[in-house]
């Protein structure tokens, strides 16, 4: 059966709701070829945890579209579902307790939600690729890492050994590995972290990979390495025209790499639009306050905020807002009922009823808002 032909994501919009525009809003050629399938097109993606009586909806609801060379940025605190978002992807959700009980994933027209796992297989580590925050959980301890490139490279290419050990080599100069011949020979321990880094990236591009999902895999490293690993992800990328999923907490790595930002929170995305446009005028007040949280060069005595108080648990998200708890701006209707992802001004959507104009800043102090008097958070994790 031809999956692209019959499949349901066949019929998958060629441009979701958040595939808009490319860095700072500069037309990409995507713009101008609205027909041809998205490299990664999520709708609806509903990723669960059965545990007991409990049901953790992770991912709820989740749309996400990738274009070939486009570098999508998914950026939200601790438990907002980003690595579960991205294991959907990739099919490697633990069932059980896990289940996709919802949604769709497609990639490049091809519905991934009801594929085999053949051809799951098949994808993953071939036009899909991921590359994690610790080399060290990719990277078995015992082989040399030419070895394992060497391995990566023949599971999906029929190529000789001594052919794949060129690639391998071709890799690790790629990736700037200095000495690449004489590394090829170095268990993964032998490397600093910064090397190990770029050899699991070349192990993720060792079959020319259309989609890389990488998942915080700077956040392990010191500044000046982790600088280097996002400028060659970056050049790579724009080389070889690869759909990137980048995910991360941290804003300051989002400006350096993303053409787009969705923004997750409790399993939802709440905010979506160009890097530049979600940096300097963002919707959601979350947004706001998470942006707000990053450290600005040559402000040496700015008070650098922190989000008060803590996520909804995913079990029992409550009714309307999940961040109403946490939120300046709360009002009584945001308790009422869903809040749909919808576009507040340009090509920002977001998912708030009192969305901050264009460049507003949070009045007053935040934390009156989300802690009472006595400063105690007002939404604890309670699961
Ligand atoms: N194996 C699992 N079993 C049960 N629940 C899980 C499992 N993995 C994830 N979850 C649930 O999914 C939620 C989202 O987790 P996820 O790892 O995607 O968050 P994240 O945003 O990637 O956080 P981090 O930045 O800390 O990695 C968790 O809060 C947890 O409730």
């Amino acid at each position: 059966m031809d999956r692209t032909e019959t499949s349901a994501a066949a019929d998958l919009p060629p441009c979701g709701g958040d595939a808009r525009q490319g860095r700072g809003g500069s037309s990409r050629s995507d713009k101008d070829d609205q027909s041809v399938h998205p490299t990664l097109a999520v709708r609806g993606l509903e990723t669960q945890f059965h545990i007991g009586q409990s049901v953790y909806r992770a991912s709820n609801g989740v749309d996400l579209t990738i274009r070939p060379g486009e570098c999508l940025g998914l950026v939200g605190e601790s438990g907002s579902g980003k690595s579960v978002t991205a294991m959907s992807i990739m099919g490697l959700v633990p069932s059980p307790p896990g289940v996709i009980a919802g949604g769709r994933i497609g990639f490049k027209g091809e519905d991934l939600t009801d594929a085999s796992n053949a051809r799951i297989r098949q994808l993953r580590g071939g036009a899909v690729s991921h590359v994690f925050q610790d080399p060290l959980a990719t990277l078995h301890p015992l082989f040399s890492v030419g070895d394992q490139i060497v391995e990566a490279i023949r599971a999906h290419q029929s190529l000789s050994t001594r052919e794949a050990d060129a690639k391998a080599r071709d890799l690790l100069d790629l990736v700037r590995v200095p000495n690449a011949a004489q590394r090829m020979k170095a268990l993964p321990h032998e490397l600093s972290g910064g090397l190990r880094q770029r050899v699991s990236i070349a192990m993720a591009l060792a079959n020319d990979p259309e989609l890389i999902i990488a998942d915080e895999p700077t956040t392990a490293l010191d500044v000046t390495v982790q600088a280097e690993v996002l400028r060659l992800l970056d050049g790579l990328r724009r080389d070889r025209n690869t759909a990137v999923l980048f995910i991360t907490h941290d804003f300051g790595v989002v400006s350096e790499i993303a053409d787009r930002v969705a923004v997750m929170y409790a399993g939802r995305i709440v905010e979506t639009g160009p890097t530049a446009e979600i940096l300097t005028r963002p919707a959601h007040p979350y947004t706001r306050m998470l942006i707000d949280c990053v450290p600005v060069m040559g402000e040496p005595g700015r008070r650098l905020d922190a989000v008060p108080g803590r996520p909804p648990a995913v079990n029992r998200l409550p009714a309307g807002c999940a961040f109403a708890d946490r939120c300046p701006r709360v009002e009584s209707d945001c308790r009422r009922g869903e809040i749909p992802l919808e576009e507040k001004r340009g090509n920002l959507e977001a998912r708030c009823l009192h969305p901050l104009e264009a460049g507003e800043a949070l009045s007053g102090d935040v934390r009156t808002a989300a802690t009472t008097s006595d400063g105690t958070p007002r939404h604890g994790r309670s699961a």
